[in-house]
């Protein structure tokens, strides 16, 4: 006999950051302060800190596929959050494995593609796959400014007509992220109607894994039930208040957010 499951479980399918502030890390930590089960598939480790990416090791795809089937065949899956994917051979298992996940399972992509301290994390190479394999699966894709322009291929782009652009490539619905902006607002379309999503910028915060804890919020709310607008609302202000309580004076460059109030407790 199965027992109905209570507590929402979110997979991520992300890369390791070493550092404990971005990638799989962030990820864990934004699921349980959303109150639900973070699972994890891991696309790639890297030995990382607060100040640079140092190595970066692929893992294989049939692992990447395996981890993926492990949670889904015995703990189920209520949303997956889709973070760094890195070369041209993980994105095509990543697709793969979302094939194999029951239908309607919500996917949010951050599509990950320069750590804010500089390192590439996803090859030029693979930008296309990202787009053919992964934006027309997803039910939300997080880009940040310059990711959205990456992949609308327009440096020129903002606000209503670069969501425009990134929606025309597949997903059913874009958050175009504010922390690039000067009004740190996030942009929400659906292919109908524009929605912004304002907040308090926080220049004195710590902003280290701000897009992995926003995407990942907004899956596990995705998970709970929510509908994407209020998930995404929900998501640009926790993540805002993750940067006001940022831990700015952990490691020598930018600290890591903190979404469970880690600093309070101090
Ligand atoms: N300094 C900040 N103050 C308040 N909110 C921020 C700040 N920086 C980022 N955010 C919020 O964090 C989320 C991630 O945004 P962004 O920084 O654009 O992503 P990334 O970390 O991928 O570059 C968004 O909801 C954005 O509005
Ligand atoms: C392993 C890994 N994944 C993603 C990122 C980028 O995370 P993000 O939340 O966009 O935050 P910044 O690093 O850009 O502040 C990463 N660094 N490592």
């Amino acid at each position: 006999m199965t027992t109905a499951r209570t507590i929402p479980v979110v997979l991520t399918i992300a890369g390791s950051d070493s550092g404990g502030g971005a990638g799989i890390q962030a990820d864990l930590k934004a699921f349980a302060a959303a109150g639900t089960h973070g699972t994890t598939a891991i696309t790639a480790i890297t030995a990382q800190n607060t100040v640079g990416v140092r190595a970066i090791a692929p893992i294989a795809p049939d692992i990447i596929r395996a981890q993926v089937s492990a949670v889904a065949e015995d703990l189920g899956v209520d949303a997956v959050k889709i973070g760094m994917l890195g070369d041209v051979a993980t994105v095509q298992a990543v697709a793969a494995a979302l094939d194999d996940l029951p239908a309607g399972v919500p996917v949010v992509h951050d599509p990950v593609m320069v750590a804010e301290s500089g390192a590439r994390l996803l090859e030029r190479a693979a930008m296309r796959a990202v787009i053919d394999e992964i934006l027309p699966r997803a039910t939300v894709v997080t880009p940040n400014l310059p990711e959205a322009r990456a992949l609308a291929e327009d440096e020129t782009l903002d606000g209503e007509a670069l969501a425009r652009a990134v929606h025309a490539l597949g997903p059913q619905w874009v958050v175009v992220t504010g922390g690039h902006r000067e009004q740190a607002t996030d942009v929400l379309f659906d292919g109908d109607a524009i929605t912004t999503l304002p907040g308090e910028r926080h220049p004195d915060g710590a902003a280290h894994g701000s897009g992995c804890t926003h995407s990942s919020t907004l899956a596990a709310h995705l998970a709970r039930g929510a509908d994407v607008p209020t998930a995404a609302r929900i998501a640009r202000s926790v993540t805002g208040d993750a940067v006001r309580d940022g831990l700015r004076d952990l490691g020598a460059g930018a600290g890591p957010v903190d979404v469970l109030g880690v600093g309070r407790r101090e």
